[in-house]
């Protein structure tokens, strides 16, 4: 990357303090661009979804995997659990979707109460040998009093597609037929999984993320206090394909000599340490045995870092000096934190990440772990807190004493509560992905350039005033 007219800023900056200008460019589509990251974490598009409770669970793991991100377990979930999760996401389906799997008894109550887990918005209600035998959606579940056995409300109108079905076959038999969504069977006309018509098109547009044995990846993170080695043994154990050790300060010496610890274990996968926000930082943490630096101190939207204490620096200032120290050792760095835009996400590449973090955006989707709620004005909404919050301390210390705990309960740097509501023309994780997806392989060729790697070498930014930024903003209505 370089600075448009190679003027050098003398302040730091964040995202929407930077523009990009277009290069001439020999990448004839967009669709073109290779958006594999170069840093071992086998990511085909470059997005990492934040270790936060609100965020990522199985769910998010295994949708975001599929379209090749990887979503990172926090470290407050029960290491057993983890690794249900873990076995669980690697025998996911590369294409087809879970399924919400009902039988004719159940009532439309427990449908409804289903239905929000998936961006899909179907049951399939199978017999005792689980052959689908109906079908249910919301549509079909309005009006009808709630203790209605499904099998006097479901459809029984079935297409079914066969598992393995190359997806734009099953793209234009689900157009042909007028549906959007069908069951797939295997040979024995056992239910496999759902294929959207949507989910057909994305199946012949993104590669899943996949570990040598073909199954989708999965990573899980760590802290730096306890038996911090007994704990990444066991993640190793449980199959995860990444580890990320991680704390609000990073250059900290435990967290060098957790990073130096787990190095020892000889882990066959990439080590990923963080936060930090200055090279010194990046340089000790890979030499303490670190493969990727996780770069961001306050950018977070539920981060109170910066209020509370001062300390922590402009995110695109950040991850561009941690970016170019880590090149010099041949390692890399994840921008953690402050993506509200697809742009956002072009900007920390040209900065020169690898992989980008996003939190909170990501909470406001089907595949978030928290139960969908409505507000007075009726729009849905997910509930979201940070990991330094009150509410996520008061989980984590629930086993230490009520000293320790309501020592703890003092340093709180993030916020308890907040509503991100879902986008109603992009409830799933998947539309936002495509979203930001669009927008990057875009950004990548109007910059020139075929591979991210190309990308931040070529980029030229700019810096531009808050008036600059506020003309790159649509307009809904009339200005005068
Ligand atoms: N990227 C960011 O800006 C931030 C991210 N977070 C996220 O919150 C989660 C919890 O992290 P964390 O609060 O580190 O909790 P952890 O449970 O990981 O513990 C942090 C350890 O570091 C010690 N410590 C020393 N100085 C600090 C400091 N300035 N801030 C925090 N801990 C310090 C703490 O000791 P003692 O308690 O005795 O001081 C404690 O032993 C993580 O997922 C982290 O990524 C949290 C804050 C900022
Ligand atoms: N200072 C705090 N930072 C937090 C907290 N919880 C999470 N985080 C960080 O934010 C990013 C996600 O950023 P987002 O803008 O996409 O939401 C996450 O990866 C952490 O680094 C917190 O309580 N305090
Ligand atoms: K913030």
């Amino acid at each position: 990357m370089r600075f448009l007219n190679d003027l050098s800023p003398s302040y730091d900056l964040t995202y929407d303090d930077v523009f990009m200008v277009p290069n001439r460019s020999a990448v004839g589509s967009r669709l073109g661009v290779d958006l594999s990251a170069p840093d071992g974490t086998g990511t085909t598009i470059p997005l990492v979804v934040s270790n936060m409770t609100a965020i990522a669970g199985r769910r998010m793991a295994e949708t975001v995997a599929r379209r090749g991100g990887l979503v990172v377990i926090p470290q407050d979930i029960p290491l057993d659990v983890v690794a249900d999760v873990t076995s669980w996401v690697k025998e996911r389906d590369l294409v087809l979707d879970t399924p919400i799997t009902l039988r004719p008894t159940q009532t439309v109550d427990e449908a409804l109460s289903l239905l929000p887990k998936r961006a899909h918005g179907a049951g399939i209600v199978v017999d005792d040998k689980r052959r689908p035998v109906g079908i249910v959606t919301e549509h079909d579940l309005s009006g009808v009093d709630r203790f209605t056995q499904l099998s006097s409300v479901m459809s029984t109108e079935l297409l079914v597609l066969s598992a393995g079905m190359d997806p734009r076959e099953a793209f234009n038999t689900l157009d042909g037929a007028h549906r959007k969504l069908a069951p797939a069977v295997d040979a024995e006309g056992r239910l496999v999984g759902i294929l959207t018509r949507k989910g057909a098109l994305r199946a012949t547009l993104y590669t899943p993320a996949t570990d040598a044995r073909g199954r989708l990846r999965i990573a899980a993170a760590v802290g730096v206090n306890g038996d911090v080695v007994g704990k990444a043994a066991q993640l190793l154990e449980a199959g995860v394909d990444t580890l990320v050790v991680d704390t609000a300060h990073g250059h900290q010496e435990s967290m060098l000599s957790a990073v130096r610890a787990v190095r020892g274990l000889d882990p066959r996968v990439p080590v990923v340490a963080g936060n930090v926000v200055a090279a010194e930082g990046v340089r000790d943490l890979i030499e303490a045995g670190a493969d990727i630096v996780k770069v961001g101190v306050g950018p977070g939207a539920m981060c109170t870092t910066r209020m509370m204490t001062g300390v922590g620096r402009p995110q695109f200032s950040a991850v561009l000096e941690c970016a170019a120290e880590a090149a010099r050792f041949g390692k890399h760095v994840w921008a953690d934190g402050g993506v509200r835009h697809p742009r956002d996400v072009a900007m920390a590449l040209a900065a020169g990440a690898s992989n980008v973090m996003i939190g909170s955006w990501f909470a406001g989707t089907y595949e978030s772990p928290g139960d969908l709620q409505q507000s007075a004005d009726g729009r849905l909404y997910k509930e979201s807190f940070g990991m330094a919050s009150a509410r996520a301390v008061r989980n984590r210390t629930s086993d230490e004493s009520a000293y320790d705990r309501a020592r703890k309960a003092l340093f709180e740097e993030g916020i308890s509560t907040s509503r991100m509501f879902l986008d109603p023309a992009r409830p799933g994780v998947e539309d936002l992905i495509d979203s930001i997806i669009a927008g990057v392989r875009s950004s990548c060729t109007y910059a020139g350039a075929a591979s991210l790697e190309e990308f931040a070498r070529k980029a030229v930014v700019g810096i531009q005033s808050a008036a600059g930024y506020a003309e790159g903003k649509p307009l809904s209505s009339s200005w005068s």
